[in-house]
């Protein structure tokens, strides 16, 4: 199982799709609050959840207490962020492996992202002159890259 750590999400429909994504690929969702919306809010609700979609959630009070209820592996955690130097093609993915993703307007805080080592900040390839890819969007690349590396495990 993958897990998925979204560090203080502000825009709800994100927040639905990603959920929707972890309950169809089987990770595991972390939340690290503050979050930027009630997590009932209609918006996300238009994801389509369905009750057992939230099951795959996880809200954490603080990038700390994450730390500390899940004790991830700081080798296997990998933060997502435009300012990241290793690139996305050659990455190797292990079950278990932990991704990080900043909010939608402020990414990664600098020292949080720079607290991972450079060669776990990974960057997804965009063409010149653009800014970022969306949050959901990069999720489900993310996700699925590691997945399929993984044989699609429990997928059918
Ligand atoms: C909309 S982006 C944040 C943009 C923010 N201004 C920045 O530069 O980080 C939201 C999150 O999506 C992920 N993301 C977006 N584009 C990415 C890319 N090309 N490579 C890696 N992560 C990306 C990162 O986790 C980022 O924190």
């Amino acid at each position: 199982m993958f897990h998925v750590v979204l560090v203080e999400p502000e825009i709800p429909p994100n927040t639905g799709n990603i959920i929707r994504l972890c309950a169809n690929t089987g990770a595991q969702l972390h939340l690290i609050e503050p979050l930027g919306f009630p997590l009932d809010d209609a918006k996300m609700k238009r994801a389509g959840l369905d009750y057992h979609d939230y099951a795959s959630m996880r809200v954490h009070k603080n990038w700390d207490a994450y730390i500390s209820a899940c004790q991830p592996d700081p080798a296997r955690m990998f933060a997502l962020t435009t300012h990241g130097s290793a690139p996305f093609a050659g990455a190797s993915f292990l079950p278990g492996d932990v991704f990080v993703f900043g909010a939608e307007t402020r990414g990664l805080a600098p020292a949080l992202r720079e607290s991972f080592p450079a060669q776990q900040r990974i960057r997804l390839p965009m063409r010149p002159d653009n800014r970022s890819l969306n949050l959901s969007n990069t999720v489900a690349v993310v996700v699925f890259e590691a997945w399929r590396q993984n044989g699609y495990a429990g997928g059918a």
